[in-house]
């Protein structure tokens, strides 16, 4: 049976939680076998739909990895699937495993079709013998595949959506890496005819599979010496695998609230870092003073939102026919929620922590913004946005200018998930077009200053977050404790939630002064060991 040859480590639980599986590289073996089965089995209940499947752990250190499935239209799984992925991971012998795997086929209404799979990984060391498990168990499945070898997590959510559209009216672009910068190439070109770049910007790729991509990307834009963008790429090695993520990075850079080490930027220079399978970005620069400012994902959805906003005006269209919202999580900064509703007059939605929630709320908008602070995000155009933008007749030279750019937006924008290489041009060309420095966009508004903890606890389910995560349902009592400290301080806001990727609790506390946010982050953190640890 082809499954012996990846047999379940111990009694090793697995979970296909909000990042899909992740752990040390060699305890994944028979689950990405198992994933093959699944997504095989995931395509047969799509009637032969091309599935996605992503090897790749992202900012984690280099002895990691974990996989995860892509949806045909290059969403993430379909979350009523994932108690799927975690009972054929945890099935303990090769006879259990074909028990579950016949049952999941009646259980899942799958149809006899072959099934058609994609997948593609990072650079990690690990990556090529975990390929050949999911190879394996793609072919156990009976399945078609095809290898894509090194990608970014976005190319390879990208391609799938190009490959399950192709030939409809929706067709997404050429299912091929040169296809997709092409694609990104052709819609920057128009987005930025005649602006003018500021200086240079350093990309430091986080040693990671970005590096190498956005190299290649590089050759099909326009040369600086014809007024093309200066992008200088760092951190773009792949050849000694223990420098993945390794003091750079885009969550070094948001954790760490600081410059990666190897940085010799210029005060005032332009940065940005891209996480190591490049789906995350954070902006950053130090100023002539030499304090270091981060310019993280609630500032890429607030420069995006008035972006759009004024281009959406200044195409013509009235307000109600484009409606723009914008979908953070509690982890957002207060001050940029208020600049989005105050400022920009723009509706704004908390979601659950976790991509899919706030993909699936900003589908619910003509043009959806959305990210995490951490750096993931994208825009999402609905289907009737798009119908609009590409037919509306421009009433002035003005307006047609506009429109020109929107249009570009659309495809430039990455549409199935968030994704640093397009995320970074659309943000290049936002600031090419109002001639901002990073130095203008930070003064948009002033962050709150706030602290994230992590506090481990016996058990930290016991914590029962509702409204957005945004309150305590349980433990009873906890909620009214929150509320009387935050109560005792100038713009105090607090949360405390569990961590859905870690065996810790979360507590994220925000004030008028950092002292106040971090007085607050000390006495609710000694409340919740008191709690947690009952
Ligand atoms: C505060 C924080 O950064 N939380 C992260 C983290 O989730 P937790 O559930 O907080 O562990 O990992 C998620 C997956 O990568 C990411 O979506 C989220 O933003
Ligand atoms: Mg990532």
């Amino acid at each position: 049976m082809a499954s012996a040859q990846f047999p379940k480590p111990g009694d090793h639980q697995f979970q296909y939680g909000t990042a899909g599986f992740r752990m040390k590289a060699d305890l994944l073996d028979s689950v990405v076998f198992r994933v093959g089965l699944l997504a095989a089995l995931r395509s047969r209940r799509l009637n032969g739909s091309t599935i996605g499947v992503m090897i790749t752990a992202s900012h984690n250190p280099p002895a990691d990895n974990g996989v995860k499935l892509v949806d045909p239209m290059g969403e993430m799984l379909e979350s009523s699937w994932e108690k799927y992925a975690t009972n054929l991971t945890n099935a303990s012998t090769d006879e259990e495993l074909v028990t579950t795997y016949t049952n999941l086929v009646k259980e899942t209404h799958a149809f006899d079709v072959t099934p058609k799979v994609v997948f593609a990984r990072d650079t990690r060391a690990s990556g090529s013998r975990l390929v050949a498990a999911l190879v394996a168990g793609l072919e156990a499945a009976g399945a078609e595949y095809q290898d894509y070898k090194l990608l970014t997590t976005p190319q390879l959510h990208y391609v799938t959506r190009c490959i399950n559209t192709k030939g409809s009216p929706h067709a997404y672009g050429e299912a091929t890496e040169e296809g997709y910068y092409q694609k990104l190439a052709t819609a920057f070109k128009t987005a930025s005819a005649g602006k003018k770049f500021h200086g240079e910007i350093i990309v430091d790729c986080a040693n990671g599979v970005g590096g190498p991509k956005l190299q290649q990307f590089l050759k099909y834009l326009p040369p600086v010496a014809e007024g093309g963008i200066n992008i200088r790429v760092v951190n773009d090695d792949v050849v000694q695998p223990d420098r993945l993520n390794y003091n750079c990075g885009a969550d070094y850079v948001k954790t760490n609230q600081r410059a990666p080490p190897s940085s010799h930027a210029e005060k005032m220079q332009r940065c940005c870092s891209l996480d190591g399978d490049a789906d995350r970005l954070i902006y950053y620069f130090i100023d002539n003073d030499d304090t270091f400012h981060l310019l993280d994902g609630d500032r890429l959805s607030t420069l995006a939102a008035l972006f759009l906003s004024d281009l959406v005006k200044s195409a013509g269209f009235p307000a109600e026919k484009l409606r723009i919202g914008v979908v953070q999580t509690a982890y957002a900064n207060g001050a940029s929620t208020e600049y989005i509703t105050e400022r920009l007059k723009l509706p704004v939605i908390c979601t659950n922590t976790g991509v899919k929630h706030l993909h699936h709320e900003a589908t619910k908008f003509d043009i959806g913004v959305y990210f995490e602070a951490n750096g993931h995000g994208t825009v999402l155009f609905s289907d009737v946005a798009l119908k609009r933008i590409w037919k509306h007749e421009p009433q002035s030279p003005a307006q047609k200018i506009a429109l020109d750019t929107l249009q570009a937006c659309t495809q430039l924008i990455n549409q199935t998930v968030g994704d640093a290489i397009s995320d970074m041009l659309f943000i290049e060309l936002i600031l090419a077009h109002k001639g901002w420095s990073p130095k203008e966009w930070d003064l948009t508004y002033k962050d709150l200053p706030n602290r994230l903890g992590r506090v481990e606890v016996r058990d930290r389910n016991i914590f029962v977050a509702i409204d957005a995560e945004r309150k305590l349902a349980e433990p009873m009592g906890m909620q009214a404790e929150i509320d009387n400290l935050v109560g005792k301080h100038k713009s105090g806001r607090a949360f405390v939630r569990a961590s859905g990727t870690e065996d810790a609790v979360r507590v994220y506390t925000e004030a008028a002064t950092r002292s106040e946010a971090e007085e607050l982050l000390q006495k609710i953190t000694v409340r919740v060991r008191e709690y947690g640890n009952r």
